[in-house]
């Protein structure tokens, strides 16, 4: 019999009942003992599902609040010292304080959150799980950090699933995997100096485990499919050495990429079975099964977790069918990681035509692909008909549906010159052209592009998508939006002005939906952080634009003023990178599509006198390949779609991109090599550290490093940012400097954004 599981299921509801439940618990409006009840609900409502479906585990350890590292962190007991917690608070009040400052006080992150200023509680900093687009909580680890066993809430949900009568499969992040992800405090510190200690309360863990009666445990160690140093490849096997001493059987599970050079070290560590990712990197399933020792199971993830089509039934089952043949009854069945990264339901999705519904599968659907894979496994496929003949349908269907290929869109692509991404003059050359057009004063001043999205402007968009509200009526109020934010800013005295995005409901699904080759859901919400979401657009088909998308919106935010008003953008890395992406071409391709997409809008954001244009790739960074061997391949091709959408321009029309939450010194070359003649990016927090590279390899271009986080509704002082624009004047030429914030202003409210930006107008003027 083959053996069918999942290694975690999206928490936050197909309805996102945790979303609101946890936003109405911090706003005091329910107590604990609702929150804890609506959690409860939903792990039930979700095992319920694993078992219905016919899998052979429910997966236990995959709930959280706020976020699973976080979990971690609170199991482990290693809160961090400086929150000062007394003992007190319980477990729930602690999880929240760590996340989010101070409770009670909402968090607002539009980009990958940071710590946050509440009252002097800094929350623990948050960044992206590998290279999902989830944020997780970074365990802070110093010399004086202590582990010990400070938490029973996993042990009670293994409890609540044993009641339930389900058997459990528990996970757990891996103790090195888990120190990988925490960041050290001080320099000359060495966090793997902790895992001793640390692998300590893990024994203790799997004890306790093995008390309650669960029988397999699995373990993420998703960094074996990363570039390790040597110090942290040997780490692994003297560490499950001892983990091994628990007496419980052990899956552990690597996703996102390929176990390459950990290939044998994976293979051998002394567990139970191994989990790997059979989609991203099929190409080593031969190559582990060789390896695997006979006692093992091998778990093939088959069944996409990190996107939402349908599988190919026949394509998954002729090769479990091949490992079959090799493993017999250890071959296990699972997606290829946690599902947490779809969204939750398709029978939701009522707006969908038949046909392209027919190509998806969410998270639910998934499960249903498991056991019906099972039953063709075990009892032949004639058993699973219904399943697999739909699957066959769907996908002959997405071979052959003329709305997938668009012909011009490929034949536009396959003549399009070689210098198409290149500017028509150098920078120099522009500069100067640019300069006696605007005429701008030293320092200029402007934002990232969007003002405060309130609850007003999502109130009369919830309308106008109910119909409550018609096109005319909406559109008026969304001018009235774009008119108080223009108003605003003349009277704050920006210099380059912006519409304020008010129309836009999330900077990626906004394009999505005006795109042809997209498709938006109505309920496709996936968990970005905390209770945050997004609902990533899909891209199923060769990708155009039908009509101007931005060109009215800002030709109205203009005609309100004779100061300049840049036109705001998402590039089209970015657009790929926070949507479902087919998989039935190479991303680069489908990146150049949008690309021109894009560029199509720059032309006419340039007809229509719009002089300064903003494309945005905050996702750039997040981009990267997870193995660095493969990092100069994607550079060049999003450096390629990014200059693509960039250069249809005259050399006077000034081309501004903008990047926050990224490291950008390892890739600072490809950087440069957008050319955009300003670069805003996000520096205040790193106390303008982050501009240092800029300065180090001589930056060509303008730059606009933040001079506050927008993630706090702190006000930062004119004293503040005039030593910030001085720490940058030391690196990068002033005469290059820009002066504006760290990103936009979407989740911030109208009282702090005005004190804040006058403050920092009044920063550029002492610095003139
Ligand atoms: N795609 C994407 N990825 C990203 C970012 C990003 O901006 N976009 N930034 C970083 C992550 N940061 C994020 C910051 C904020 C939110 C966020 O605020 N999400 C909102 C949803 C935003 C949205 O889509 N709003 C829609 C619909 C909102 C909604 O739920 N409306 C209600 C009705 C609301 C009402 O009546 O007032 C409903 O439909 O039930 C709109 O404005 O139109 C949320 O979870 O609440 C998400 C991610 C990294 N990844
Ligand atoms: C995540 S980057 C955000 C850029 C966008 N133009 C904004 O201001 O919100
Ligand atoms: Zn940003």
């Amino acid at each position: 019999m083959t053996t069918i599981h999942t290694l975690g299921f999206p928490r936050i509801g197909k309805h996102r009942e945790l979303k609101f439940a946890l936003e109405q618990f911090w706003r005091g409006e329910i107590d604990n003992a609702a929150l804890e009840a609506t959690a409860s609900e939903l792990r039930a409502r979700h095992w319920q599902l694993q078992r219905d479906a016919g899998l052979d585990f429910v997966a236990v350890g995959d709930f959280a609040y706020y976020d699973q590292v976080l979990n971690h962190i609170q199991l482990l007991g290693c809160e961090p010292g400086r929150f000062g917690f007394t003992g007190a608070e319980s477990e729930l009040d602690r999880h929240f304080t760590l996340a989010r400052g101070v409770a009670n006080e909402v968090p607002d992150s539009c980009c990958g959150a940071r710590p946050h200023d509440n009252y002097g509680t800094w929350a623990l900093e948050m960044t992206k799980w590998f290279d999902t687009n989830y944020h997780y909580l970074v365990p802070e680890l110093n010399a004086d950090t202590q582990f010990r066993l400070n938490s029973t809430r996993l042990f009670d949900e293994v409890r609540e699933a044993l009641a339930l009568g389900h058997t459990p499969k528990v996970s757990l992040i891996g103790p090195i995997t888990f120190l990988y992800l925490g960041k050290e405090k001080s320099a000359d510190f060495d966090r793997l100096s902790l895992l001793p200690q640390l692998r300590v309360v893990y024994g203790e863990i799997l004890s306790q485990l093995k008390q309650l009666g669960v029988e397999w445990v699995q373990i993420d160690e998703p960094i074996l499919c990363l570039d390790l140093p040597a110090a942290w490849k040997a780490a692994f096997e003297p560490t499950y050495n001892i983990l091994n001493s628990a007496n419980i059987k052990l899956l552990l599970a690597t996703y996102f990429g390929t176990l390459d050079d950990n290939l044998v070290l994976a293979c051998n560590l002394p567990v139970a079975g191994l989990h790997i990712d059979a989609v991203r990197a099929p190409q080593q399933i031969t190559s582990v099964i060789d390896r695997l020792p006979h006692y093992k199971v091998l778990s093939l993830g088959l069944i996409d977790g990190r996107n939402i089509w349908r599988a190919d039934l026949d394509a998954v089952l002729a090769t479990a069918h091949a490992a079959q043949g090799k493993l017999g009854d250890r071959l296990w069945i699972a997606p290829s990681c946690s599902l947490q990264h779809v969204p939750v339901d398709l029978a939701l999705e009522t707006a969908f035509d038949d046909e392209l519904r027919s190509w998806l599968a969410y998270a639910t659907q998934k499960l249903d692909e498991l056991g019906a894979i099972k039953t063709a496994l075990d009892t032949g496929v004639a058993a699973a008909e219904t399943a697999f003949s739909a699957s066959r349908t769907a996908a002959a269907s997405r071979r052959t549906s003329p709305r997938i290929h668009n012909p011009a869109v490929n034949a536009r692509l396959a003549s399009l010159p070689a210098d198409a991404d290149q500017r028509h003059a150098p920078f120099q050359a522009r500069q100067a052209a640019q300069r006696s057009r605007f005429n701008l004063p030293a320092y200029p001043t402007t934002t990232i592009g969007s003002f405060p999205q309130t609850k007003e402007i999502r109130a009369a968009r919830a309308r106008y998508k109910r119909g409550e509200l018609s096109a005319a009526d909406y559109t008026l109020a969304m001018q009235q939006e774009i008119k108080y934010a223009v108003e605003q800013q003349i009277s704050l005295g920006l210099d380059v002005l912006v519409h304020g995005e008010a129309e836009r409901n999330d900077m990626v699904e906004y394009f999505g939906e005006q795109l042809d080759g997209f498709a938006f859901s109505q309920n496709g919400w996936v968990q970005s952080y905390g209770s945050r979401c997004v609902k990533p657009p899909i891209i199923y088909g060769d990708v155009s634009r039908p009509l101007a998308m931005t060109v009215a919106w800002t030709q109205y935010a203009q005609s309100l003023t004779s100061l300049p008003m840049k036109g705001m953008l998402t590039g089209p890395i970015t657009i790929l990178q926070w949507s479902f992406v087919r998989d039935d071409q190479p991303r680069s391709d489908t990146a150049l599509q949008i690309a021109l997409a894009i560029r199509d809008e720059v032309v006419d954001l340039e007809h229509a006198d719009i002089g300064i244009i903003q494309i945005d790739e905050p996702a750039i960074r997040e981009g990267l390949p997870l193995r660095r061997g493969d990092w100069d391949a994607y550079l060049d091709w999003a450096g390629r779609a990014f200059r693509i959408s960039a250069s249809g321009v005259d050399n006077s029309t000034q081309i501004h991109t903008h990047m926050c939450y990224s490291e950008f010194n390892d890739i600072f070359p490809a950087i440069a090599a957008l050319d955009a003649d300003v670069i805003t990016i996000e520096t205040s927090r790193s106390d303008m550290e982050l501009l240092r590279g800029f300065g180090d390899f001589n930056y060509p271009n303008e730059i606009g490093p933040g001079v506050y986080d927008i993630h706090s509704p702190r006000v930062p002082s004119v004293d503040e940012m005039v030593r910030l624009l001085k720490k940058a004047a030391e690196v990068i030429p002033a005469e290059h400097l820009w002066v504006n914030p760290d990103c936009g202003l979407k989740t911030r409210g109208w009282a702090e954004t005005s004190t804040a930006l006058q403050n920092m107008v009044l920063a550029a003027k002492s610095m003139r």
